[in-house]
């Protein structure tokens, strides 16, 4: 959908290894501006470490991520704050404090990082998670609301601050077939609404196929991408048997 826009973020060369153990070498991918870019592949392939490569917790041994041409791997200080200030990010486990209500899981991020006042932070916290389905629900623990709903909460913390690059790592985890819809509605939603770039770490399928503009898969066995493209027109075109496996749950193409 977005052929023209312009490039977001930019991975070119990567290496990924720990100590002597090769992850992926020689990525290379392009994200371009509202985009939903999803990762993808088998288990342990290297997806979520990808990701955290480009959220800047780990650092390649060797090649650059470059968000709108600034090289994440080497920006240090106030250099490297305004780049990551710009991320959002929702981990696995939704990562809610079990201790904090909602409201106060929303508002952690903005009392960190703004000197709003607390009538602002109330109103903006209302906003947050009413944009997520959740008005009304501020003073709820999160044990006390349903999975596919703390997600959401998680969410809505992850754009607190409006962040223009959205990254999820397996977001459906757990999630049964209706709230994972749910969720992917949302993430389109927000993409839309906030003009977010988002990028995607998941082998939910149904997923896949709903949600995806551009995609790049990471063999395990190779341990580089073997595809790039939109997941629909690599089921149709790709000749990877891997890729083919993977898209198609296993079942050979006819
Ligand atoms: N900090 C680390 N130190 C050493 N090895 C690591 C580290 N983090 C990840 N790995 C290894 O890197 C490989 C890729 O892990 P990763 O979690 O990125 O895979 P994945 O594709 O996200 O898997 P899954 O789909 O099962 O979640 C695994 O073999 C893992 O054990």
């Amino acid at each position: 959908m977005t052929a023209l826009a312009p490039p977001r973020i930019e991975v070119d060369g990567l290496d990924m290894i720990f100590d002597a153990y090769v992850v992926q070498r020689d990525i290379s991918m392009t994200v371009h501006q509202g985009e939903i870019f999803v990762i993808m592949g088998g288990s342990g392939c290297g997806k979520s470490t990808l990701l955290r490569h480009m959220i800047g917790l780990l650092t390649p041994v060797k090649g650059a991520i470059r968000y709108d041409g600034d090289n994440l791997c080497t920006a240090v200080g106030r250099d490297r704050n305004s780049l990551t200030r710009r991320f959002g990010v929702l981990f696995q486990s939704g990562a809610l404090w079990s201790s904090m209500t909602l409201a106060e899981n929303v508002a952690l991020p903005i009392r960190t990082y703004t000197s709003l006042t607390e009538p602002e932070i109330e109103e903006l916290v209302a906003l947050k998670l009413a944009l997520v389905g959740l008005r009304g629900f501020e003073d709820y623990m999160p044990a006390e609301i349903s999975g596919g709903m703390r997600k959401r909460a998680g969410l809505a913390r992850a754009i607190a601050l409006d962040p223009d690059i959205l990254f999820f790592d397996e977001p459906s985890a757990g999630l049964d077939p209706i709230s994972s819809k749910r969720l992917d509605d949302l993430i389109l939603e927000l993409r839309d609404s906030l003009g977010a770039t988002v990028v995607i770490v998941t082998h939910e399928l149904a997923s896949i196929f709903a949600i995806a503009d551009n995609s790049i898969f990471l063999d395990a066995e190779t341990r580089t991408p073997i595809a790039h493209g939109p997941p629909k027109a690599l089921l149709e075109t790709c000749p990877e048997p891997q890729v083919q496996a993977f898209l198609r749950r296993g079942a050979v193409k006819r």
